[in-house]
């Protein structure tokens, strides 16, 4: 198979979506995938056996859920324009409204859909300030009870989501009755909640069975139907982005240039300011670099067994989350393939990207 390529591992994806499963059956939750994270649909059919739909940030998220994820379909976006009505209605189950000003600007035109509010707690767990939801005066959600209060007559659901890569099962419950002391008289009201995504339940190590009890126990004291929104924990570590090298070079350190781009395949590592991962070790130190032009596309610096020459293969790790969702064509470089690898071992190529699209991609 030409480099580069994304190659999804079914049998690296389905631990956590069993482990999705099991939450499910003993928590009673229903788990949704966030399509912002993750949105290649080839390995829908598999994940849908395990999920019970998709949420989504866009009209064309929701549709791409509603056509290709059995299940039910999610529509929230931070904010929807009059247009998109119709179409955000017309494919999916619950319409998820970011204000209170956009639920009474579209009360008439979705009064017949089964609609929810976003909800700020003001309270999160993110190690980074671009992606707290509760940074201050963010725009994600309402803040307060009193604006609430006067428009939960017209929805049925909140959404919270206030993760953001969380492992610590102690925070995520404190915050959570953080959320029922502030919010909880509204909670009683509704008959579904969702508390969004970002925990990282199927990580090594996670307490799975509290989470479960914790979430079941939410859902009994307040009578609703509790819904989670994983995306990175759905496909954290299924995938790789296989690359090769093609030329090295020695500036001080040695340096080893392959045929793929952080900045235009693995962006939000960039944006992040976090290093790649990489499967090897060994005493022979490496920077892997990106083709681009850009200074700093750098996947990272790793140590592997013997020194690295033009033609060699890399398998950079853990590269499905916001990575093929936000690939792009900066500097025209060959955008990956995707390749999945079935159960049974065998390899497909379920997509492949020419110059016709890089040319398509503008006019
Ligand atoms: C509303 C909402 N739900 C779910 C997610 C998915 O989060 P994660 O991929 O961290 O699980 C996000 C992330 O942006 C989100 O904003
Ligand atoms: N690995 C660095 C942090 C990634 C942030 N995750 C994506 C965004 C997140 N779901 C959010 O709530 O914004």
């Amino acid at each position: 198979m030409q480099t580069p390529y994304y190659l999804i591992d079914k049998s690296r994806l389905l631990p956590n979506l069993e482990k999705i499963a099991h939450l499910r059956e003993t928590s009673g939750a229903k788990a949704l995938l966030a399509l912002k994270c993750f949105a290649t649909w080839s390995v829908f059919d598999m994940m849908s056996e395990y999920m019970d739909g998709t949420t989504s940030s866009s009209l064309f998220e929701v549709k791409l859920g509603r056509e290709k994820f059995p299940g039910e379909t999610h529509a929230y976006s931070v904010a929807w324009a009059p247009e998109e009505i119709p179409e955000v209605l017309a494919n999916s189950d619950k319409v998820i409204f970011n204000t209170a000003q956009q639920l009474l600007r579209f009360e008439e035109a979705s009064r017949d859909h089964t609609r929810g509010l976003r909800v700020n707690p003001g309270v999160s767990t993110s190690g980074f300030d671009l992606a707290d939801p509760a940074r201050p005066f963010s725009r994600l959600g309402e803040h307060s009870p009193d604006t609430i209060e006067p428009v939960a007559d017209l929805i049925s659901g909140f959404m919270f989501h206030n993760n953001c890569e969380n492992a610590d099962f102690d925070r995520f419950d404190d915050m959570l009755t953080q959320i029922e002391a502030r919010f909880g008289a509204l909670i009683r009201r509704m008959d579904w909640i969702s508390l969004g995504g970002g925990i990282h339940f199927t990580g090594e190590g996670y307490p799975l069975d509290r989470l479960a009890e914790r979430l079941k126990r939410f859902a009994g004291e307040n009578e609703v139907q509790v819904y989670l929104e994983p995306g990175e924990a759905a496909i954290t570590k299924s995938t790789t982005l296989e690359v090769t090298v093609l030329d090295t070079l020695f500036n001080g350190k040695n340096l080893a240039i392959v045929d793929s781009s952080i900045e235009a395949h693995m962006l939000d590592l960039l944006i992040y300011r976090e290093s790649a991962k990489m499967a090897e070790s060994g005493d022979k130190e490496w920077m892997i670099c990106g083709k681009s032009c850009l200074a700093g596309d750098i996947f990272g610096e790793f140590r592997f067994s013997a020194d690295l020459t033009p033609g060699d293969r890399l398998s950079i790790q853990d590269a499905a989350g916001y990575t093929m969702v936000k690939k792009n064509w900066f500097n025209g470089v060959q955008m990956p393939a995707i390749v999945i690898r079935e159960l049974d071992g065998s390899e497909r190529l379920v997509r492949g990207f020419t110059y016709d699209d890089f040319a398509a991609a503008l006019s």
